[in-house]
C-alpha cells in the first residue's frame, strides 16, 4: 500500500515563494520566520576548522572495475563517520542530467497557474507545493518542491505528472532509470563494505519504491531569518541529490553538532545514507540530519532522488551486524508502516527514526 493520510489536515494559507519575491520583494511573511535557535547562523556554533570540512569523495568507477579495496575503505568510512559522500565517475551520462535540470527548472518557471495543475495536497506528498506541513501555525520553508512517486508504477498518480514542459515525463523516466541503477550498484558496494553477501540488499528490498523531488529555492532577501528547507534525515535507504550547475552552495550536514557545507563538486552526486540502512547496519551506518539554507542573491535547485525498499517487506537489524559489543537498537517492523510514519510527520531532525528504536 502506498502511504498516504487518512486524517484531515489544516494547513493554513501558504504562500509560493516564487510569487513572493515577484509581489513583495523585500518581505518574509511571519511564517517563514524562524525561531532564534533554528536560524541558519544561530542554530549551531560554527568553529574556523569546520569551515574546511568537505564531505569524502567516492570514485564509483573503481569500484565498478576493480572493488578497489582503498575505495570500498573510503566508502565505509564516509557512510560510518558521514553518513554523506560525493559520486564521482559514476557513469550516468551528463547530457541527462543536465536535461534533468532543464526540464526541473523549466518546470518552476512556468505561470503559477499552470504549476498549481498539479496541486500536493495537504499532508501528502507528491505534485507541486510544500510537503510535510500539517498545522496552520508550522513554520514553512522558503522553497517550492514538485515531488512524484516513480516506482513501481502503482505509486504514481498519473494526474501529477505535467505536461509542460514538453519532455518533461520522458526524462524524467530515463533518469529515473539511470539513478536506479547507480543505486543498485552503490548497494552493492555497501554490502560489500559491511563484509556481507553484495546481493543482500538486492534481494531483500523486492521491488524498490523510488520517488524524485525537485526543489527550488528562491534568493530571499533575509537569509538569516529563514530555513529552505528543515533539518531531517531521509526515510529512504538512499538518498541521490543533484545540485543545479548554476546553483548556490545551500546543503548542509549536522556534523559533530556543526553545520557542514557540501560544496558542489562539478558532474559529481551528492549520495546519503537514509534511516533504513541506519536501522539495518544497527546503527553502523549513519542517516544524518541535513537541511538547506538560502541565498540572498542566488536560486537554487536540487533534484533528489529517495530509493527504499518495497513497503511489503519487514526489516531490521541485520543479524550479522548485532552482537554483544552492538547489541540490537531497532526493532522489526513493515517498510510501509515507517513510510507512512514518515510521510504524515512533519520534518523534525532525525525525530521520524524513534518509531525504529527499542
Ligand atoms: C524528505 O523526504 C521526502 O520527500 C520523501 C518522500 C518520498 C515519497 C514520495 C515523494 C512519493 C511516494 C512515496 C515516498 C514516501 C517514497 C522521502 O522519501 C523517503 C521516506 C520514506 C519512508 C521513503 O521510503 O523514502
Ligand atoms: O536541497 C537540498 O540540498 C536538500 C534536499 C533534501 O535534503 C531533500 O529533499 O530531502
Ligand atoms: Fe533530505
Amino acid at each position: 500500500m502506498a502511504p498516504v493520510p487518512s486524517f484531515p489536515v489544516k494547513v493554513g494559507h501558504i504562500d509560493d515563494v516564487q510569487e513572493l519575491k515577484k509581489t513583495k520583494p523585500s518581505s518574509i511573511p511571519e511564517r517563514f520566520v524562524r525561531d532564534m535557535m533554528e536560524r541558519p547562523k544561530l542554530a549551531t556554533v560554527t568553529t574556523p576548522s569546520s569551515c574546511n570540512l568537505n564531505i569524502p569523495v567516492v570514485d564509483l568507477s573503481k569500484l565498478l572495475n576493480s572493488q578497489d579495496f582503498h575505495e570500498i575503505k573510503k566508502l565505509s568510512s564516509s557512510c560510518e563517520e558521514w553518513g554523506f559522500f560525493q559520486v564521482i565517475n559514476h557513469g550516468i551520462d551528463l547530457d541527462l542530467l543536465e536535461k534533468m535540470e532543464k526540464i526541473a527548472m523549466e518546470f518552476f518557471m512556468l505561470p503559477l497557474e499552470e504549476k498549481q495543475k498539479y496541486p500536493m495536497s495537504p499532508g501528502t506528498v507528491q505534485g507541486y507545493g510544500q510537503a510535510f506541513v500539517f498545522s496552520e501555525d508550522q513554520k514553512l520553508d522558503w522553497c517550492n518542491m514538485f515531488a512524484l512517486g516513480v516506482e513501481p508504477h502503482f505509486i504514481r498518480n498519473p494526474k501529477l505528472w505535467p505536461t509542460k514542459p514538453l519532455e518533461f515525463s520522458e526524462t524524467i523516466d530515463i533518469y529515473s532509470r539511470e539513478i536506479r541503477k547507480l543505486c543498485k550498484n552503490l548497494l552493492k558496494y555497501i554490502a560489500v563494505s559491511l563484509g556481507l553477501n553484495e546481493d543482500i540488499f538486492e534481494e531483500m528490498f523486492g521491488v524498490a519504491v523510488q520517488a524524485v523531488r525537485m526543489n527550488y529555492y528562491p534568493a530571499c532577501p533575509r537569509p538569516d531569518l529563514v530555513l529552505g528547507l528543515s533539518p531531517h534525515s531521509d526515510g529512504s535507504a538512499l538518498t541521490v541529490l543533484q545540485q543545479g550547475k548554476c546553483s548556490s552552495v545551500g546543503l548542509q550536514i549536522l556534523k559533530d553538532n556543526v553545520w557542514v557545507p557540501v560544496q558542489p563538486i562539478p558532474n559529481a552526486l551528492v549520495i546519503n545514507i537514509g534511516d533504513t540502512i541506519e536501522v539495518l547496519t544497527n546503527g553502523r551506518y549513519k542517516s544524518v540530519e541535513h537541511r538547506a539554507v538560502t541565498h540572498q542573491e542566488k536560486d537554487r535547485l536540487s533534484i533528489v532522488t529517495f530509493y527504499a525498499p518495497s513497503y511489503e517487506i519487514e526489516l531490521g537489524p541485520l543479524q550479522k551486524l548485532v552482537d554483544e559489543n552492538n547489541p540490537c537498537k531497532y526493532k522489526r517492523y513493515n517498510h510501509g508502516e515507517y513510510s507512512m510514519h514518515y510521510v504524515t510527520n512533519k520534518l523534525q531532525g532525525k525525530k521520524t527514526l524513534e518509531f525504529a528504536k527499542i
